[in-house]
């Protein structure tokens, strides 16, 4: 699923009025219908709605909002905020339509508002056409809406909220528990400074034309599960174990061999063929025991990676969850650099060993796949001032090294060699947990050892790493998973 600007969304809004044909006004009746069923049903009991309304084509639809929620009997206050004259043709529409049956409050100033103790607050004040930071009335009126106990549910986008970019610090903005947003999500969606201003989203379709959606370029966009499944490849009646590939993680070492074990069993539990593991000899017994179905080879050392096991026979390669940063591991991280050339996963102190000895980014071979959490980033990267800064950085690394990062996060983010992005949409907080990350490593190590393409097996693994997450959680609440239960609740069926 794309996701577009704000002004592509204009776009598009104009391409569906003039091609489909259908009026704005409908336009906005129809996207006005989708968000009170939507709405709806979030609640068992309907409660009284309490629809603050600006007076662009947001409002407009709080309006229309307003009008179908009591046209089907429900306790709806309109309140429109006064902010400015007029307001636009569909807003001065639906204030006409909406006046027949209810009374708008028209707030001027704060003392015009009274302030409502139960039900829900709709949040219609302003959308995508933010222009400029919002101050005056509607600050005032933004910040009273922030004060109230009362459940917010903001109709497109939060209003002060803009969609394409972070907002500056102190600017005014709703904080909603929940975003009803029309047919596309917006960027400030997957950032995580934006989290406070988004709540619980979640995207209603309203019949924009898909055609028009195809005509907008854009490189953002959000992995959906409609276009994953097809992904997965089917088993054959006659596939053997060679046919799913031969992986090798490189992992492990004295005091971390857990991170090791829980990326071994992820591979296992990810369709590979054949999995061995190399790791320090203090390794040996533990894998041997706890992931009986790997093949263990050990290092000289006792404790730390000094050396590296020829590595041309495997189809994958894995390195880093647990490996440390010590000066042999570097050396021999840099020769196996030096001796494979297709595509690896480098994970945690393979990315700082990367970060410590820059040089090392040109031996990367084409299409590897750095997983960075956002410090891993930051040290490979340097600083940047915000997360959507650091996905910009990593498109130029991405597009220098012709390499794959997953930037890992509530929305991971792939970014992949031609700049473009995939935002991931499963997972949740429970995956906050230490080991996860070393579970993501095992499960992308062993799609590409099956021949998945290296930005495919990124973006499905993502995918299945959050959906395993969302399906622990269902089991047994987000506090209570730990890493291995992702293993546990890894499915590749459709
Ligand atoms: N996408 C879709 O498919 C569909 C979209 N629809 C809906 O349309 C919404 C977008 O509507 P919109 O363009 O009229 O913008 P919206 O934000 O309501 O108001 C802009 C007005 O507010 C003003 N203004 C801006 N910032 C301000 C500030 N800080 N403080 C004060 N004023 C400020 C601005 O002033 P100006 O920039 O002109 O100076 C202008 O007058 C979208 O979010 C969705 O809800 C659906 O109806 C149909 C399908
Ligand atoms: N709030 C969250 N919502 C969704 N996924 C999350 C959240 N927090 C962490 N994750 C996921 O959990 C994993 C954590 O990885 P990482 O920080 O490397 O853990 P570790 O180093 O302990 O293995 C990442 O895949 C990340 O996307
Ligand atoms: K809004």
């Amino acid at each position: 699923m794309k996701i577009l600007s704000s002004k592509q969304v204009r776009a598009l809004d104009a391409y569906t009025i003039s091609n489909e044909p259908v009026s704005s006004w409908q336009l906005m009746e129809r996207a006005s219908r989708a968000f009170v069923q939507c709405l709806l049903s979030k609640f068992e009991e309907v409660p009284h709605f309490h629809i603050f309304c600006g007076k662009g084509n947001n409002g407009g639809d709080g309006l229309a909002i307003a009008r179908i929620l009591a046209e089907r009997g429900h306790p709806v206050s309109v309140y429109v905020v006064e902010y400015r004259e007029g307001g636009t043709p569909d807003f001065l529409e639906n204030l006409v339509k909406v006046g027949r049956h209810l009374k708008p409050k028209f707030v001027f100033s704060e003392e015009d508002l009274t302030w409502p103790e139960h039900g829900v607050i709709i949040d219609a004040l302003l959308g995508t056409g933010l222009s400029k930071p919002v101050e005056g009335l509607l600050a005032a009126v933004i910040l009273r809406i922030n004060a109230t106990r009362l459940p917010v549910v903001s109709v497109d986008i939060a209003s002060g909220l803009s969609a394409d970019r972070i907002n500056p610090a102190g600017d005014v903005i709703v904080r909603p528990d929940c975003t009803v947003s029309f047919q596309l999500p917006k960027l400030c969606f997957m950032l995580p400074e934006c989290a406070p201003y988004v709540g619980e989203w979640q995207v209603i379709d309203i019949g924009i034309l898909e055609e028009g959606i195809e005509r907008q370029y854009s490189d953002f966009f959000l992995t959906t599960r409609e276009n994953l499944p097809h992904l997965i490849k089917k088993r054959g009646k006659y596939s053997h174990k060679g046919t799913f590939g031969h992986a090798l993680l490189v992992a492990g070492s004295y005091g971390r061999m857990g991170a090791a074990m829980l990326s071994a069993r992820a591979c296992l539990r990810s369709g590979v063929g054949l999995l061995t593991a190399y790791v320090p000899r203090c390794g040996y017994q533990v894998l041997q025991t706890g992931a009986p179905e790997t093949m263990v080879l050990t290092d000289p050392d006792d404790e730390v990676l000094t050396s590296i096991p020829d590595a041309r026979q495997y189809s994958a390669i894995g390195v880093g969850p647990g490996i440390g940063t010590d000066e042999r591991t570097y050396y021999a991280f840099q020769m196996l650099l030096s001796n494979f050339s297709a595509p690896m996963v480098l994970d945690a102190d393979a990315l700082n060993l990367l970060a410590q000895y820059p040089e090392l980014m040109k031996m990367l071979p084409e299409n590897t796949i750095l997983t960075p959490h956002p410090r891993e980033f930051q040290r490979l990267a340097g600083k940047t001032a915000n997360s959507l800064e650091a996905i910009g950085v990593a498109r130029d690394l991405a597009e220098k090294y012709k390499i794959i990062f997953c930037l890992k996060g509530a929305h991971t983010a792939v970014v992949l060699p031609d700049r473009r992005v995939y935002f991931n949409p499963t997972g949740n907080p429970g995956m906050a947990t230490g080991g996860t990350g070393d579970v993501l490593t095992g499960i992308i190590v062993a799609l590409l050892a099956q021949g998945y393409a290296p930005d495919i097996a990124a973006r499905l693994g993502v995918f299945k790493h959050g959906e395993a997450g969302d399906r622990a959680a269902a089991i047994r609440s987000e506090a209570a998973v730990i890493a291995s239960d992702l293993i546990e609740n890894l499915r590749w069926g459709k």
